[in-house]
């Protein structure tokens, strides 16, 4: 702007104009033109905000879910640590606002002592330019230091606000039931960690920073207009608000057409996410292309709804620069009648446009900002609802931690059970069933009848409904968890999981402060020692996501060991051979038989020929217990279990 007026006063110069007027024309002009053009751009900051939008979808999805409370007194238990940068932050960011204020009034002065000099052409033009120029220039020169300090310093704040947010969260959700993972999907609380908080701490560093500055700016350069001149602020006061109202409404409609073409590229980018997660079955059914043509549909979808939203967006920033034009072009107009009539200088008017400039960006940049922090409290509203959840079932404490040495006798004693998330449809039903001291227990029966759900009350997963589990004669319930499973119980699933890390480390999962020497005694244990050690980098080999890398047979005895490793007085096994082939399985089932020797052994069987050694066989139908004896006992007594011998030995001959 200041090269702008240095042009015209060198045209005005050239041209060796007297008449204020004509000076006028050539001072304000150029301004004016180079007013409309940052207007413009103040436009185009309003249409990046609706553009912008899409870059966050993945949480904007929740966004119609019922919305949490927001809680202040949270927050400032994050804040609180920060609280000094803060107060500098808004001390700075009120301090280059002020400065903002005064920025008009000097640019004003300056244009009327060189307005002054074109008019009479005398004194000294340097001398007289120089101390409003200085100052301007140290004007500028400290407002641009104290907004690289607040920046700095609110950054500071938010990403440290953000992380601690962000590991509470974690930790939180670490803690819950396995109920609560039942019932939300994994895919949202990642954007809860993720999306939601980036959003919140973007919010947060926004609206303290720009907020601040645009309430100040807005209030000071009122005062400012009202002083340059009362009856153009007038004249403002009463139009400015019909046009932000305006605005206002057109800006709302088109947020909402950007909120629903949000959702279509969420729903589309979900279908994909759900394909390439899938991707083995995908390719296992030849299923591409069928993936393919969903994707694209909801892609083309929601390409149709952002047109719309361009074409929206289009209108809206037309009309909006032919709004603002037409509101420079009669600031001047009036402006210039009441210099006609001494009612006002050059400098004066300069003062109003560039000071109405800054008011009309901060009141659009409140209208953002508004918007901006009802999206950020709702994100963090999301974050910590799930913050200050309770788990039913601790992780830690509470519980006792028995100081004799367990025989390893399990009892479940009537015990009725639901799952949270279907209460209506009973599991277990009056189920009881022991599992006697260093014995193999299996439990068989259609699917579907409750099996693993027995396995998974014993793990203290969950509750039962009534009824009791008891070890050792001791309620689990009145135990601590986190001993109960670090210690006591070991599982090996059918599908085992391991992580992202190397041998050694996926092993010493199951005992975090195990010694090399212990993790290569339950791997030796549990067949795994030769194939690890026949690898390159033999028990610092990276597993791959999920231990994509190994085979299953060899995820499996790498999950033995892993449940070895902490030496489990009851041992759990989830039909973990099942998924394997024949010459695995004898591999991994040697192993298994290893493993069970000396401990409580609960299998959980589909296939009847792997437990047909165990000193019990106990029936499941309907969630309870029908029948129980030896493999032997049981098919001379010809119930349900000999029945299902004969279906499988049927289905084996087909
Ligand atoms: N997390 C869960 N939430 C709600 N219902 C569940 C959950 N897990 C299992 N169920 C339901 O509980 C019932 C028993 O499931 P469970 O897995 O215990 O059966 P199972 O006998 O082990 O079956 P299978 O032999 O097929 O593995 C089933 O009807 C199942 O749909």
């Amino acid at each position: 702007m200041w090269t702008q007026a240095q042009k015209a006063l060198r045209l005005a110069t050239r041209h060796r104009l007297r008449s204020p007027r004509v000076a006028l024309t050539f001072v304000v002009g150029p301004t004016a033109l180079t007013l409309t053009a940052r207007l413009f751009g103040t436009v185009a900051y309003c249409s990046a905000d609706f553009n912008n939008n899409h870059l966050l979808h993945p949480a904007k999805a929740q966004a119609k879910e019922k919305i949490p409370e927001f809680s202040w007194m949270l927050l400032w238990e994050f804040v609180r640590p920060q609280i000094l940068a803060l107060i500098g932050a808004i001390v700075l960011a009120f301090g280059a606002a002020a400065l903002n204020i005064q920025i008009p009034l000097m640019l004003g002065n300056l244009v009327n002592v060189v307005a002054q000099y074109m008019r009479e052409h005398a004194g000294n033009y340097m001398r007289d330019i120089r101390t409003p120029a200085l100052k301007l220039l140290g004007l500028y020169g400290l407002q641009g230091l104290l907004t690289t300090g607040y920046i700095i310093l609110l950054s500071r704040v938010g990403e440290s606000v953000a992380a601690e947010m962000r590991k509470s969260l974690f930790a939180s959700l670490l803690r819950q039931d396995i109920a609560f993972f039942d019932a939300n999907k994994t895919g949202h609380l990642v954007n809860r960690l993720t999306a939601d908080i980036q959003e919140f701490k973007s919010s947060f560093k926004l609206v303290i920073s720009q907020g601040l500055r645009s309430v100040t700016q807005t209030v000071g350069c009122f005062v400012s207009l009202y002083v340059i001149s009362p009856k153009l602020t007038g004249l403002m006061v009463v139009v400015l608000p019909c046009l932000v109202g305006a605005g206002a409404l057109i800006g709302s409609f088109l947020r909402k057409l950007s909120r629903k073409a949000q959702e279509q590229v969420s729903k589309a980018t979900g279908v994909a996410d759900e394909a390439l997660g899938n991707v083995r079955t995908v390719r296992a059914f030849a299923m591409e292309d069928r993936e393919l043509e969903t994707y694209a549909i909801e892609v083309e979808k929601s390409a149709m709804m952002n047109e719309a939203l361009g074409r929206g967006i289009a209108v809206f920033q037309g009309l909006s620069n032919i709004v603002l034009n037409c509101l420079v072009l009669g600031t001047i107009f009036a402006g210039g009648s009441l210099m006609a009539h001494n009612d006002m200088t050059p400098g004066d008017l300069m003062s109003f446009l560039v000071a109405s400039q800054t008011v009309q960006r901060s009141l659009a940049s409140i209208s953002i900002l508004f918007g901006q922090m009802v999206r950020g409290m709702s994100a963090g509203a999301r974050v910590f609802e799930f913050m200050t959840l309770e788990p039913t079932i601790s992780l830690t404490g509470g519980g006792r931690i028995p100081h004799e040495s367990l025989t390893g006798r399990v009892d479940f004693l009537n015990v009725n059970f639901s799952y949270p998330t279907r209460p209506g449809n009973q599991i277990l039903k009056n189920l009881n069933l022991t599992l006697p001291p260093c014995k193999t227990v299996a439990i068989v029966g259609e699917s579907g009848g409750g099996k693993s759900t027995v396995a998974a009350l014993l793990e203290r997963f969950y509750d039962p409904s009534s009824g009791v589990v008891m070890l050792d004669g001791l309620d689990i319930r009145t135990l601590d968890p986190s001993w109960l499973r670090g210690h006591v119980i070991g599982f090996i699933s059918q599908e085992p999981v391991l992580f992202g890390t190397s041998v050694m480390e996926n092993i010493r999962f199951g005992k975090p402060g195990a010694t090399d020497a212990e993790v290569m005694a339950a791997a030796k244990q549990a067949n795994a020692h030769t194939f690890i050690t026949n690898f390159p980098d033999s028990y610092d080999t990276v597993v791959g996501e999920r231990g994509v890398t190994l085979s299953g047979g060899q995820k499996q005895r790498i999950a033995i060991a892993r449940a070895l490793v902490k030496n489990p007085s009851v041992l759990i096994l989830d039909e973990a051979t099942s998924a394997l082939d024949a010459e695995s399985e004898r591999v991994v089932q040697e192993a298994l038989d290893r493993a069970t020797e000396g401990r409580t052994v609960l299998i959980i069987a589909h296939r009847l020929s792997t437990i047909q050694g165990a000193d019990l066989i106990c029936v499941m139908s309907n969630g309870r217990v029908v029948e129980a004896g030896t493999h032997l006992e049981l098919l001379r007594r010809g119930g349900l279990y000999a029945e299902l011998i004969q279906r499988q030995r049927a289905n084996d001959q087909k």
